[in-house]
């Protein structure tokens, strides 16, 4: 199958046009366009070096009256400065934590940020919701340090070697925590503050050997933490500050005894500020968290009750695709939608985050059954950009924070809507835009339920058709022709003469044949719109008068077609009117199918230009031990779901 990324200068032209758009907008112009607030870097050194160019989203819905600025491009640095209320000199923020914000690229706090840091910074529990990929963990990671260093946890901090933490901070997935941990060794760094992360999978002697020397600020997973504590290697006694971020996931059965277990362990709760972070906030949340946080908790909300939940900046595609279609499908959904960026393509279970990985060129697979230092080696590559597509299961989905990941795809329709909203957030982070792809299975479908739950609305498209994608491509491949040396063209002259004389058609044809092999077509095969299927075709069945069951549709094609064609019916689906059905046959015996039906009256069968409104059902529920029949990416594989049911042990799931 083609593997048809973009070229790299694609790639960079690419970037260069949305670095253009973005320093050609004064804010002004950006927060009428889009509603947010242009961060400007000091120097465009400084802005290769920093992460993808930051933009401040004001995200609270009544933008804060700005005087307008009268200078335009030399001006606007300072109106950035002196009239934005977020900017950071207008926080009570020291100057080397300002210094290291400065450094990352940061003169405006984001919306939760500013919202909460006083709140947080002044002793309060609090519990927080902003949309993913707006800056949560700085919103703990900030006024926890200026607490420390300037406020009111200074003179309680126990110093010196042998020290126990005054800070712990409960993450679902070791990825996460090791995220985490790097922001707060950043900034702890800066003011002075030592911070270690203690994980599953990771050697005990090192994190043993670091907590016994006395750190600060403790991050990590919930089971490694507790065992730390029960070797008594972790003493939570002075503990100033504790904050489980992905609340909702850590409070979920199967973490939250781990985590009430470690949170026991401080001696007076009422001395200790309990945070809680996370996009989605079920409402079960709160009664769990309640035992946790005090009465005078603040709770900031910036989703509340938007319909809205999921992030706006990243669009929502649906697309139907049976299993069997999705490996020779997804490089093309990759060519067509990821803009020359990373990919992050979920599945339901671990087997085929393997197995799928193993199908799609250069693709890497990151679960919970590989082995830590092979996780963390392939992250790490993924987040240097040494390969562009991560296969991974919902130990990705929360949290990670990878620069440039441009498209989301999932496999499925997740059966928690959390899962959806988490996973496409991964994508559209601090006010970059993404793409977010859903496949689904047209007989299960369960799009409506996720657009329902999510408050999204999808935009439905078809398997892009091999020659949509072959047109896109065909210019790239003409210029791989262009940019062969001509050192090489002698040495070729020979063959391309004697191809020209013996094969009998155009030069044209010839060099569109060597454009197509450059671009890794050697064949175009169309795609069902039902299921995606290479070499079939959607047929609609209507009998003039409504039809209740599969077993009608089937019984009248037997009538009409040999039964053993009729069982090679693919991806079966009766339309939401109720007249009719739809279903996948092989490009190859379509003439079959259409002459049968016009030999009788009481069936028609059609060629389906668009599809109509399918019935929707459920995916069938999962097997007792989380297992699911049906097939695999190849007709080989075993599907199935690792299980992530309420039930089961702490730790990693996925
Ligand atoms: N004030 C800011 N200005 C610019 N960029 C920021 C700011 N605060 C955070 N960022 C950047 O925004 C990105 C997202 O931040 P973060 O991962 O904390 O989001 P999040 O809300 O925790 O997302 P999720 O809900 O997915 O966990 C990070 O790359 C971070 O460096």
């Amino acid at each position: 199958m083609p593997s048809l990324a973009l070229s790299d200068k694609k790639k960079e032209e690419k970037k260069m046009k949305k670095k253009i758009d973005l320093e050609t907008t004064t804010p002004e112009q950006d927060s009428k366009k889009k509603g947010k607030k242009l961060k400007l870097s000091d120097s465009d050194g400084e802005e290769k070096k920093s992460k993808k160019k930051r933009k401040s989203i004001d995200e609270s819905e009544e933008e804060p009256e700005k005087k307008s600025s009268k200078k335009v491009k030399l001006s606007v640095v300072e109106d950035v400065k002196v009239d934005n209320p977020n900017a950071v000199s207008n926080f009570r923020i020291s100057d080397p934590l300002k210094a290291k914000l400065k450094e990352k690229g940061i003169e405006a706090l984001f919306p939760i940020q500013a919202t909460t840091f006083d709140m947080v910074l002044d002793g309060a529990d609090l519990v927080g919701r902003a949309r993913t990929g707006q800056g949560k963990t700085l919103a703990f990671v900030l006024p926890i340090l200026e607490s420390l260093i300037n406020g009111p946890a200074k003179s309680k901090r126990k110093n010196g070697y042998g020290r126990p933490p005054s800070v712990l901070v409960l993450l679902p997935t070791r990825e996460l925590a090791k995220q985490v941990f790097a922001d707060f060794e950043a900034y702890g760094g800066a003011v002075g503050l030592a911070a270690c992360c203690v994980y599953g999978g990771d050697p005990y002697a090192p994190q043993e050997h670091k907590l016994k020397r006395g750190v600060d600020i403790v991050v990590g997973t919930p089971g490694r933490i507790k065992d730390h504590i029960e070797r008594r290697n972790l003493d939570l006694t002075y503990l100033q500050f504790r904050v489980l971020d992905e609340a909702d996931e850590m409070l979920r059965m199967g973490f939250v005894d781990d985590v009430e277990l470690i949170l026991g362990n401080v001696e007076d709760p009422k001395k200790v500020q309990t945070l809680l972070f996370s996009a989605t906030l079920p409402s079960w949340v709160q009664t769990i968290a309640a035992r946790f946080l005090k009465q005078d908790k603040k709770t900031i909300d910036l989703v509340g009750n938007d319909k809205m939940k999921a992030s706006n900046s990243v669009r929502h595609i649906a697309l139907p695709c049976s299993k069997q279609a999705m490996s020779r499908l997804i490089p093309d959904i990759i060519s067509l939608y990821s803009s020359g960026g990373s990919t992050i393509i979920f599945t339901e279970t671990k087997d085929q985050a393997s197995e799928l990985s193993g199908l799609l060129p250069g693709a890497r697979a990151l679960h919970g059954d590989i082995q830590q230092s092979q996780r963390e080696i392939t992250l790490a590559g993924f987040r240097k950009g040494k390969f562009s597509t991560l296969v991974a299961t919902n130990v990705a989905a929360r949290g990670l924070d990878i620069n440039d990941v441009q498209l989301i795809i999932q496999c499925e329709p997740p059966r928690d809507v959390e899962d959806y909203i988490h996973r496409s957030g991964r994508t559209g982070r601090a006010g970059n835009t993404g793409v977010a792809v859903m496949l689904y299975d047209s007989r299960k479908s369960g799009v409506s339920r996720i657009e329902k739950q999510a408050g999204i609305k999808f935009e439905h498209v078809s398997a892009p058709q091999p020659n949509d994608i072959a047109r896109a491509v065909g210019m790239e491949a003409a210029e791989k022709i262009t940019q062969v040396c001509d050192s090489v063209v002698p040495a070729f002259m020979a063959a391309a003469k004697e191809l020209l004389e013996s094969s009998g058609v155009s030069a044209e044809v010839l060099l569109a044949k060597a454009l197509a092999k450059t671009a890794g077509f050697t064949e175009i095969k169309k795609r069902s719109l039902l299921s995606s299927l290479e070499n079939h075709v959607t047929l609609l069945f209507e009998a003039g008068k409504p039809i209740y069951t599969p077993s009608f549709v089937f019984g009248a094609l037997k009538r009409i077609l040999p039964e053993d064609k009729v069982n090679t019916i693919e991806g079966f689906t009766l339309t939401a009117d109720g007249q009719g059905a739809v279903f996948d046959v092989a490009q190859s015996d379509v003439d079959q199918f259409m002459s049968a039906a016009q030999k009788t009256a009481s069936v028609s069968l059609e060629i389906v230009k668009e599809l109509p409104k399918l019935q929707e059902r459920e995916p069938m529920p999962r097997g007792r031990f989380g297992r699911q029949g049906g097939q695999g990416f190849n007709n080989r594989g075993r599907g199935g779901r690792f299980g992530r049911g309420r039930g089961g042990g702490g730790g990693q799931r996925w």
